[in-house]
């Protein structure tokens, strides 16, 4: 017997005429996703990217409505480098955000790709050339965070993230899910994959799966900038080409929305709607 499941929702766009002019908007659409998760559960489990979108959240800093010590932190993906390193996507929301004042995460709530397994020594990782077993047990042991974190007693085929924030390259990929055939990712169950050899350095990363995507209640894409137009007319117009961006599509009642600005969305044909929460 085959089972029918809901057709995804159509994203919603949201275009600005600048970059700094989503910035508000961005954070009044993530506080209303903190309020309905908190009302309902006490909590607000949250996935961040590294990139630029860090930085888009400034918005949030200083404003009294973020309840900073009930956010719970993963990151969507993760470069396989030291935790201060500047291309690690921890250190750019570190810098952004949480270093920030008023800003408030505990400390335990922040899951950076570090285990928490003592017997691991992050420290110890050879990060210009880590071993595939390393980055698998990085993997693995990001898995079991989330575990951690979201299986309960009626225990989650996958976790389900209160929103998840990501961003796009020119290439098209999101989180590190970069385009062509790696069935690994495109195809596993598992929640959490190791890539190799990423075709935009740094090589090693650690990153969210499809899976988990696509079981999210909210993702917001935060494009800007004239070097996303073409990648964002093909992922908004052309999904069928199959690009990362494009596979992210959460099922009903997952949504997706995008805030991008004019620059980048210049050449989109797919409707763009007025933003109003
Ligand atoms: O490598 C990465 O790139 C994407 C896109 O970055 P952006 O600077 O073009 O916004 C980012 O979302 C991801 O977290 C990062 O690891």
């Amino acid at each position: 017997m085959s089972v029918s499941h809901p057709a995804p929702n159509p994203s919603i766009v949201y275009s600005f005429p600048t970059p700094d002019a989503l910035v508000d908007p961005l954070a009044t659409f993530i506080l209303k996703a903190q309020k309905e998760a908190i009302d309902k559960k006490g909590k607000f489990t949250v996935a961040l990217s590294g990139g630029s979108l860090p930085k888009m959240l400034r918005g949030l800093i200083g404003n009294k409505a973020v309840k900073w010590d009930l956010w719970h932190v993963f990151y969507a993906d993760e470069r396989v480098v030291p935790l201060d390193h500047p291309d690690s996507n921890h250190n750019l929301c570190k810098t952004a955000l949480y270093d920030q004042e008023g800003v408030s995460i505990p400390e335990k709530h922040i899951n950076t790709i570090k285990p928490d397994d003592p017997d691991f020594d992050f420290d110890a990782i050879d990060f210009t050339s880590p071993s595939e077993d390393d980055l698998e047990t990085l993997a693995d042991e990001y898995e079991s965070k989330l575990i951690a974190s979201f299986a309960s007693k009626d225990s989650v085929r996958f976790p389900v993230f209160d929103l998840i924030l990501l961003g796009i390259g020119e290439d098209g990929h999101t989180c590190s899910l970069f385009p062509g055939p790696d069935s690994a990712i495109s195809e596993g169950a598992g929640w959490v994959a190791y890539v190799q050899n990423s075709p935009k350095p740094p090589p090693n990363r650690i990153t969210l799966t499809y899976a988990v995507l696509n079981h999210a209640a909210r993702i917001a894409f935060v494009a800007t900038g004239p070097g996303k137009v073409d990648v964002l007319r093909t992922v908004l117009d052309k999904p069928e080409e199959g690009l990362p961006a494009s596979r992210v599509r959460p099922a009903f009642p997952g949504q997706v929305w995008w805030f991008v600005d004019d620059a980048a969305s210049v050449k989109v044909k797919h409707e763009k709607a007025e933003f109003r929460l």
